[in-house]
């Protein structure tokens, strides 16, 4: 059987063979997908549908195909329990509109009354199981929840880019119990990033910013090795201020990152400038600081103009970037200010990969998504992999039973 490689050598990985959907004969067979619907909501609606848009080439090949396509995806952060607002119905609803095809949803991932559900599906039906991560034993990687998702399902395809970084029951478990290949978005996702950041045209630039500073501040020092300079905003700014009330290790890993640009020769960034907002008995006051004097008490949201300027110019200098994570709480104006005009500066440079849920959702709401080299649906994955780091659900595909 032919099997596609993905060469890893520039990213410092072994080769890894992974199979592809294409080479998988699925007609009239159970084909658990995991996805990654974890997508921006508002009100209870879908606010960003990329991701979504993004699975549908997989999802509909296999509905063209006859198979059975059964969904798994996991949306925020429910820690192991019920969390009504991130039940995925509003995700159902937004596929069954982009597909144009029904979509039923189950509210549980396994047991008897999920395999009477999947039972119920002719060729080309699909069903979405509800939010995995409501169960502890997906983020826990469980091999009894592993095996009972694969008893639902013939063959496994992994699909989900966004979490690629995560060995979760439904990422990495499910393979060992079941065929496996990979998806179009994820083949495509892992093609398309080694092509344009494999061997970046210099200046190489990353911007990195965003929420999830705990799980990606790490990351950024063996990065370094690859970039020419390094900018920094988000709540990710924190850790670098010396007044810092960010957890230690944060705190930390920012002073490694400080050490190693300075022996890299790393031009490294972080604001000089913060926009926020203080609540007082007299009502709310949106304030603008160096980032020496910011107001005791008062929330920082985004990176302040002169910052957004610096950081502009830097883009401007570059031929590649990479940008990975809000600059500031871009869903709430006018803490949009920094986030857009780092968006406008990444669009403009010859090649621009723009990474991330919430980035992505950041570059369209900025109006240029399509002036962009490539959206990636994974943040916290295409930093890993730019890191070099072999992602654990694409060597779980590499070793699956199927793929041997
Ligand atoms: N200074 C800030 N204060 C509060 N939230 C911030 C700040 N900067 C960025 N954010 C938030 O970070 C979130 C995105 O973080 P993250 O998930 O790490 O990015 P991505 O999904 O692009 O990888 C956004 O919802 C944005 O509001
Ligand atoms: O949204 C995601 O990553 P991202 O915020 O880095 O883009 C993925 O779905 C992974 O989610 P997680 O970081 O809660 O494991
Ligand atoms: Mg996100």
């Amino acid at each position: 059987m032919i099997r596609r490689r993905v060469r890893r050598s520039v990213f410092g990985g072994k080769d890894v063979r992974v199979r592809s959907v294409r080479e998988l004969s699925v007609t009239g067979k159970r084909v658990l997908v995991r996805v990654d619907f974890n997508v921006p909501l508002a009100g209870g609606t879908v606010a960003d549908d990329t991701r979504i848009r993004a699975a549908l080439p997989t999802i509909s090949y296999l509905c063209e195909r006859g198979a059975v396509v059964i969904l798994a995806s996991h949306l925020g952060r429910p820690k192991g329990r019920r969390v009504e607002e991130l039940r995925l119905d509003p995700v159902a609803a937004t596929l069954e509109r982009l597909l144009g095809r029904p979509v039923r949803k189950v509210n549980d991932c396994v047991g008897a009354h999920v395999e009477a559900q999947v039972a119920a599906l002719g060729p080309g039906e699909i069903l979405l199981l509800e939010n995995v991560r409501f169960y502890p034993e997906e983020e826990a990687n469980d091999p009894s929840f592993a095996r009972a998702l694969a008893r639902l399902a013939d063959l496994f395809v992994n699909d989900a880019f966004g979490v690629a970084h995560r060995a979760n029951a439904s990422t990495v478990g499910v393979a060992a119990f079941l065929p496996a290949a990979a998806g179009f978005l994820l083949e495509r996702e892992l093609a398309v990033l080694e092509g344009l950041l494999g061997a970046p045209a210099r200046p190489f630039v990353v911007v990195a910013g965003g929420a999830k500073v705990a799980d990606k501040i790490g990351v950024l020092s063996s990065l370094m090795a690859r970039a020419d300079a390094l900018l920094i905003g988000g709540k990710m700014a924190a850790a670098f201020w010396s007044d810092s009330a960010a957890p230690a290790a944060e705190r930390q890993a920012a002073q490694e990152i400080l050490a190693r640009a300075a022996a890299c020769g790393v031009r490294l960034l972080t604001p000089v400038d913060a926009a926020g907002v203080l609540n007082s008995g007299e009502g709310r006051r949106f304030w603008t600081a160096g980032s020496d004097a910011l107001p005791a008490g008062g929330e920082v949201l985004d990176i302040g103009p002169e910052t957004a300027a610096r950081f502009s110019r830097e883009i401007g200098a570059a031929a590649t970037v990479f940008w990975n994570g809000p600059v500031g709480k871009f869903e709430e104006p006018p803490f949009d200010a920094g986030t857009k005009t780092v968006a406008r500066a990444v669009a403009a440079a010859p090649a621009s990969v723009v990474g991330g849920g919430d980035t992505a959702a950041a570059a369209r709401a900025a109006g240029v998504a399509a002036a962009l080299s490539h959206i990636s649906t994974g943040g916290g994955a295409t930093l890993k992999f730019l890191a070099g780091e072999v992602l654990p659900a694409v060597a779980a595909l590499a070793s699956s039973a199927g793929a041997r």
